[in-house]
């Protein structure tokens, strides 16, 4: 659904699930209750996967009166704190466009102060969580999932490693593994992420989908194992993406004042490949030493 769209849809009346998946490597349930006239301050019965459940990610609207959705958290916190405390909760602070820097700021400060202040009364001091801000009209709302899966991928710091590696021997600024459907990046090197290089990329994934979906059919896929992609900017930014399979893609921005040498950037990112397939298909932890990357140049 676009930002667009979303301005059709109707008030939410009655309690609704729907259960999803986000790529191939994530599930989740997303359970929308009423605003908060409507809302019940119980938790939401959670019971059937208090066990397995690894993030309980929770939506405020930043524009409310957040005092009963504060409720509403705590209540949800605690329950599932009594029965899994390898819970992570994920507050998103939502609908942030439009407010200015120190009222986000301020909006954040708050309900974090008032949640640890409220958690402390019933004993809670060591559970995780962790708060984002976030718009549909910009690329927060991707970032910020992009962080609550990192947080739950077991090979995040191998996948980072690598990523690292690639970074300082091919001299790219920047690189992301990203799953080229949702444009949520699973790992990236040890830099901080700027919002404007992450919002090329995903504006490069964009362009990707949309150009391969002009020529592609369901039995003649038109990109293939050596399928990549380069975009130059006018900025002297040169953005790379390469395929690693049908849902993740590495994409890399180099500035060009740093030669840029394509043979090289084409054969580690191919080592790259090898070893990011790896580490999925096992789905555990592949030794760093299995993993073909003593070939990179
Ligand atoms: N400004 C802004 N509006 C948003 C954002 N996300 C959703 N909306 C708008 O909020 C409105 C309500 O969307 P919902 O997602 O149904 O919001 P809700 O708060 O659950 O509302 P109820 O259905 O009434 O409970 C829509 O018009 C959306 O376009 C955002 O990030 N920023």
């Amino acid at each position: 659904m676009t930002a667009g769209e979303t301005l059709k849809l109707p008030e939410t009346q009655i309690l609704q699930i729907h259960d999803l998946s986000c790529g191939h490597h994530v599930r989740f349930q997303v359970r929308d209750p009423p605003g908060p006239n409507h809302t019940t301050l119980h938790p939401l019965e959670f019971d059937k996967y208090s066990n397995d459940c690894n993030a309980l990610i929770f939506v405020i609207d930043a524009h409310d009166d957040f005092k009963e959705a504060l409720v509403l958290l705590t209540n949800t916190i605690r329950y599932m704190y009594e029965r899994n405390r390898q819970t992570r909760f994920e507050v998103l602070i939502h609908k942030v466009d439009g407010l200015q820097e120190n009222k986000k700021m301020d909006i954040r400060r708050e309900l974090q102060q008032n949640l640890t202040d409220i958690l402390i009364e019933y004993s809670i001091e060591n559970a995780l969580i962790n708060f984002y801000l976030t718009s549909i009209y910009d690329h927060s709302i991707h970032e910020a999932f992009s962080k609550v899966i990192q947080n739950q991928t077991k090979q995040l710091r191998a996948l980072e490693n690598m990523l690292q590696m690639i970074c300082t021997s091919t001299q790219l600024d920047k690189i992301f593994l990203c799953d080229i459907n949702n444009k949520i990046f699973l790992a990236t090197d040890n830099k901080p992420v700027e919002p404007q290089i992450y919002e090329l990329c995903c504006d490069l994934i964009d362009v990707y989908v949309d150009i391969a979906s002009i020529y592609e059919s369901n039995d003649n896929p038109v990109l293939d194992s050596m399928s990549f992609c380069t975009i130059e900017l006018s900025i002297g930014v040169v953005l790379y993406l390469k395929d690693i399979n049908e849902v993740l893609a590495l994409i890399c921005l180099v500035r060009k004042e740093s030669a840029i040498k394509e043979g090289l950037i084409e054969h580690n990112l191919q080592c790259l490949k090898n070893a990011v397939e790896k580490l999925f298909v096992h789905d555990r932890l592949t030794p760093m030493d299995d993993m073909n990357l003593h070939n990179i140049e």
